[in-house]
């Protein structure tokens, strides 16, 4: 390959490129909506896709440094409780007699049902007021909840217990809407919502819709009446909103932003506060902070994940080194007094058991893993002193460690070849696959960095 063709397809691997047509033209819509609500656009952002995080805004003529703005959008603008709450004909599908206090939902769960109310209004009439902001939304996610099947069954018990958690919680919710909603129909169509038009497969997408793309807004701020009508069939609090055009932003590691709902003004406004450059120039991505997020969180919730985030850690399971033990023929030879599994399980002492490249291995993981291997004595008074009193009188438990790291690697490396040995993947399969290459380079570089 040439110099310039060398540098021409290193460029291509950073230029952004413009949207889809038909995103586009949705987007264009959604210009014109938000611009009757009041949003002047001040930062010049623009929607483009970005080789390698897909869709994401920058600004084409501005540059941007630390402190500066990134959006103004007024609250009009924003789906949130008001939203609902001045929504009339929503309302209306709601009989507040029928709320039950021990079936209730929580306000994300409201929303996606919001989102599917206002999809089939828009199907059925042409008439909704986010016509143009549903036709920005995605129509799949990658988290691995939308795994086929078989690539599940290739998946550690880290993401398949999220995953678990979150059908059993999208089912419930639907469970208590369908309940609530009974035959109500649809005055256009006349077809019943829970029965005829929402499937419980719509659901999923409306609820990860809301997942991924939710920003988080301090609902006393919004101007409002005072009367609700939702407040009591929600199990939480409504502090969360949709902000079209604004949720394209995409998610960094490097960056440092501020999100806040201005009551006086009802500006909702994100403030970049820090990020590694001096300055950001135009056409370069925007991004925005979700949070300081592990990769665990950022593929069950976001279905994504970043190579070497700053903010990762890779976490352990008692039950891991429980199977460790039966593995392990050295470890498998001695033996465990019960009391040690039913202390640590007692005290809780299994939860935070981590590793970190840079901070090395959690208190509680060596706590465990001395008193499970090191200590000889089973009493609980002097299980209590070693795990509350000083770290210092703990034995080097560098080699179990060792062992445990080398354990999950094995682990994790059979199920990377199970997933890559299937005949196609899922959109959603690729990306954990990707997940767990990255895992296991985590731990190699942590095993290398600390041994
Ligand atoms: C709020 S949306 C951001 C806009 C999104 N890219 C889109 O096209 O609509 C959040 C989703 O964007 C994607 N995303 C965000 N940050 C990302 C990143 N750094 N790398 C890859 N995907 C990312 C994930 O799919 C996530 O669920």
């Amino acid at each position: 390959m040439g110099r310039t063709q060398r540098h021409r397809q290193r460029r291509n691997l950073q230029t952004p490129t413009p949207t889809s047509t038909t995103l586009d033209n949705a987007l264009h819509v959604l210009y014109g909506q938000l611009h009757a609500l009041g949003w002047r656009n001040e930062t010049r952002l623009s929607a483009l896709t970005f080789p390698q995080t897909g869709r994401g805004l920058c600004s084409k003529t501005k540059s941007f440094q630390a402190d500066d703005e990134l959006i103004r959008l007024p609250a009009s603008c924003l789906i949130s409780i008001a939203t609902l709450e001045a929504d009339e004909g929503f309302k209306q599908l709601f009989n507040r007699n029928l709320f039950d206090k021990d079936a209730r939902i929580s306000f994300q769960a409201l929303v996606a049902c919001y989102l599917m109310y206002q999809r089939h209004l828009y199907e059925c009439t042409k008439d909704s007021p986010w016509s143009a902001y549903l036709d920005t939304l995605p129509s799949s996610y990658t988290t691995p909840y939308f795994c086929a099947i078989n690539e599940l069954q290739c998946l550690p018990d880290a993401l398949l217990e999220r995953t678990v958690a979150q059908n059993r919680q999208i089912r419930e919710y639907y469970q208590v809407l369908k309940t609530l909603l009974g035959s109500q129909h649809c005055e256009s169509c006349g077809n019943r919502y829970c029965e005829d038009i929402w499937a419980l497969a719509e659901y999923k997408i409306a609820y990860f819709t809301v997942n991924t793309r939710s920003v988080y807004l301090d609902a006393r701020q919004l101007k409002q009446s005072n009367k609700s009508h939702f407040q009591p069939l929600l199990n939480d609090s409504s502090n969360l909103a949709l902000a079209p055009f604004l949720d394209l932003f995409n998610h960094s590691d490097s960056v440092r932003t501020t999100a806040q709902l201005y009551s006086k003004s009802q500006e909702y406004v994100l403030t970049l506060e820090a990020f590694t450059k001096p300055i950001l120039k135009p056409y370069e991505q925007l991004y925005i902070s979700y949070g300081a997020l592990p990769n665990l969180k950022l593929i069950t919730e976001y279905g994504f994940y970043l190579e070497h985030n700053a903010h990762d850690y890779f976490e352990f399971s008692l039950q891991d080194i429980e199977r460790l033990i039966a593995h392990n023929k050295e470890l498998a030879a001695q033996s465990y007094h019960r009391n040690i599994f039913k202390f640590i399980r007692e005290h809780n002492l299994m939860d935070q058991m981590f590793v970190h490249i840079q901070d090395g291995c959690s208190h509680n993981l060596r706590v465990v893993l001395h008193l499970i291997f090191k200590q000889q004595a089973y009493f609980p008074n002097v299980l209590n002193q070693i795990a509350f009193g000083d770290v210092e009188q703990f034995d080097n438990v560098q080699p179990e460690l060792s062992y445990l790291l080398a354990y999950k690697v094995n682990e994790y490396q059979g199920f990377v070849n199970a997933l890559q040995q299937q005949p196609q993947l899922t959109e959603s399969g690729t990306v954990a696959l990707g997940y767990l290459i990255e895992c296991l380079r985590y731990l190699r570089d942590f095993e290398q960095a600390h041994s």
